[in-house]
């Protein structure tokens, strides 16, 4: 089944950054968008991800062009059904790591998940302030926030940006194993090769078009 479907993109800022690109997400699958600084890759994982509207083109979620959506529909589709990991971890700052994970799960329904917290390495911080936390802690923090509430798709803008390499293979596993699990799909944007080539698409940004690699 489609999750996401992409149809002609484009968009500019004071120069073209990108023009008719297409892109598919299918249940199961997860697709890496790979680039140089400054291709426009976290542009489109905006757009993709329903934040900023496209010069033109179309965005379709779980079969439904979302231009034609009214607002309040787009917002629940957004709060429920997925996930943004992004460098700015939009945690709530004067909250601990515990309290913004309680807020995930009241507002979704659904349960803390305790091993998932051992996994990332935050389940001994969880109860102190975010702002007394790493970059590196925050960003798990803030998966470990987007993955309680279960979302159908997984936006990821470089996730192991500032992680070791031992946590950043194991965020992947993580990220991996709840696709599978979840029938979800993930749409990532990462500068590493080794990490993108787990995906099961490769997609590259290169002169304004989006060209599979892989
Ligand atoms: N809101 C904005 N307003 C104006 N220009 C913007 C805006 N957002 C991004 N840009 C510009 O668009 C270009 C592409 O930015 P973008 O962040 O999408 O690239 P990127 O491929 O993700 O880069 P990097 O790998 O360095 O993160 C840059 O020149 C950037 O300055």
């Amino acid at each position: 089944m489609n999750l996401l479907s992409a149809k002609n993109l484009s968009h500019s800022f004071d120069y073209e950054l990108f023009s008719d690109i297409s892109l598919d997400l299918n249940k199961g699958e997860s697709v890496a968008i790979i680039g140089i600084s400054g291709s426009g890759k976290s542009t489109l994982l905006h757009i993709l991800s329903t934040l900023l509207k496209p010069d033109s083109g179309e965005v379709s979620l779980f079969g439904e062009d979302i231009s034609g959506m009214n607002k309040k529909r787009l917002s629940r589709i957004k709060r429920d059904e997925l996930g943004l990991v992004f460098q700015s971890h939009y945690l709530f700052k004067g909250f601990s790591s515990l309290e913004n994970l309680e807020i995930a799960a009241i507002l979704s329904k659904q349960d803390i998940d305790e091993n998932l917290l051992k996994r990332l390495k935050i389940d001994k911080v969880i109860h102190q302030k975010v702002t007394e936390l790493s970059g590196g802690q925050q960003q798990r923090v803030s998966i470990a926030r987007v993955l309680t509430k279960q979302p159908r798709i997984l936006f990821v803008d470089e996730p192991t940006g500032n992680l070791d390499k031992v946590t950043a293979n194991e965020v992947m596993d993580i990220f991996f194993e709840y696709i599978d699990r979840n029938e979800a799909g993930m749409v990532m944007v990462t500068h590493d090769e080794e990490i993108a080539h787990r995906c099961n698409n490769i997609y590259k940004l290169i002169d304004k078009k989006l060209v599979k690699v892989s």
